[in-house]
């Protein structure tokens, strides 16, 4: 194991994993979210011309990837970093970044807003979905491709000094691609030599979380320290769920905030509402994370969006009159993300 045992790593170096407090284990401070880019689903109206103005808003939450601007979430540091100034106000310690290579990780900003405003950012490494992948990391072998992962974990990453803390977001596809593939069983490598943490992007089918976990195994990964993102838009039957949190990983919804009636991706996805999300939770709080996944502009409270503090001020006390007791809210916010993010 390294030198991290016992540690949290933050872009600001090691941290005691007790200062964490509550932390949002899914989202993006600085990310180019182009590959996003989609057209309205049929039906919608047309893209309006000057889209973030009042008039427009319900059209840009209804068809956030249907703007090309609005997927250009890395313009938007200074309005990043006030959402992170209120997101302590409003009792957040930790974010943890999950724009791998591919998607414009941009380490020193991430670094820089940690500075300016006191919230722990962990920042993540590896590769996202294969529409990302360059010739280069296509090319590349797992063991290749394993010396690039512990290296930005250990030394820095992007031509900096600046270390990952977690490895992730992983991105998927549906079927996982030859590319992918090589990516995951150099995650579950390179895991198994740093006892670190792992969370993945899973593709959008019901089987996709338990194959990648398969996968993950095999070559050696540590289920109980990994994260399977999105399960709020992958796996709706209450059986599958629970036959999926019977493989160990932890389960995160994500989406919190996140409310639209055409999920362009995967037009047979119905995606659940704040309230339906919490439906989910029951019997799962040893094992739950949450978090926002903010990665458009039209998300952040400078275009209307809810920010960051969305769970703090606005889902904590819905999940309170919903019947979760605050002992599995900071389980939820605080345990199982501090024992997730401490290097073995
Ligand atoms: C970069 C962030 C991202 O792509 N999130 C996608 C979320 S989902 O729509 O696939 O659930």
């Amino acid at each position: 194991m390294s030198s991290l045992s016992g540690k949290v790593q933050t872009v600001l170096g090691p941290v005691d994993p007790d200062l964490l407090g509550c932390t949002m284990t899914h989202e993006h401070l600085a990310v180019n979210a182009s590959f996003c880019d989609f057209p309205a689903p049929p039906g919608a109206e047309p893209e309006p011309e000057n889209p973030f103005q009042m008039q427009h808003m319900h059209w840009l939450r209804q068809n956030p990837y249907s703007c090309r601007e609005n997927l250009q979430l890395q313009q938007e540091t200074g309005a990043v970093r006030d959402e992170l100034l209120a997101y302590r106000k409003a009792g957040g310690g930790t974010i943890v970044e999950n724009t791998t290579t591919g998607i414009d990780r941009d380490l020193p900003t991430l670094k820089q807003l940690a500075k300016d405003t006191g919230v722990h950012i962990i920042a993540g490494a590896g590769f996202y979905i294969d529409c990302t992948h360059s010739d280069a990391t296509r090319k590349m072998s797992v063991e290749k491709l394993t010396d690039v992962i512990v290296s930005e974990v250990l030394h820095g990453a992007d031509g900096t000094d600046i270390r990952c803390g977690v490895i992730g977001e992983i991105g998927t596809s549906w079927p996982i691609t030859d590319s992918e593939t090589k990516v995951l069983r150099a995650t579950a490598h390179a895991q198994a030599q740093l006892g670190c943490p792992v969370i993945i992007h899973p593709g959008r089918s019901p089987a996709a979380p338990a194959e990648i976990l398969r996968i993950l195994q095999e070559a050696g990964g540590d289920i109980s320290k990994t994260v399977m993102s999105h399960l709020d838009r992958t796996i709706f039957d209450e059986a599958e769920l629970l036959e999926f949190a019977k493989l160990g990983s932890y389960l995160e919804y994500d989406l919190f905030g996140t409310e639209m009636l055409n999920y362009p991706f995967h037009l047979e996805v119905d995606m659940p509402s704040d309230s339906q999300r919490l439906r989910f939770f029951e019997g799962f709080e040893d094992r739950l994370v949450i978090s926002h996944d903010i990665h458009t502009k039209n998300r952040l409270a400078k275009f209307g969006g809810h920010g960051y503090s969305h769970i703090l001020r606005n889902i904590v006390p819905k999940m309170l009159t919903r019947g979760i007791t605050q002992q599995q809210v900071d389980k939820i916010l605080m345990d199982n993300p501090k024992h997730w993010l401490t290097f073995k």
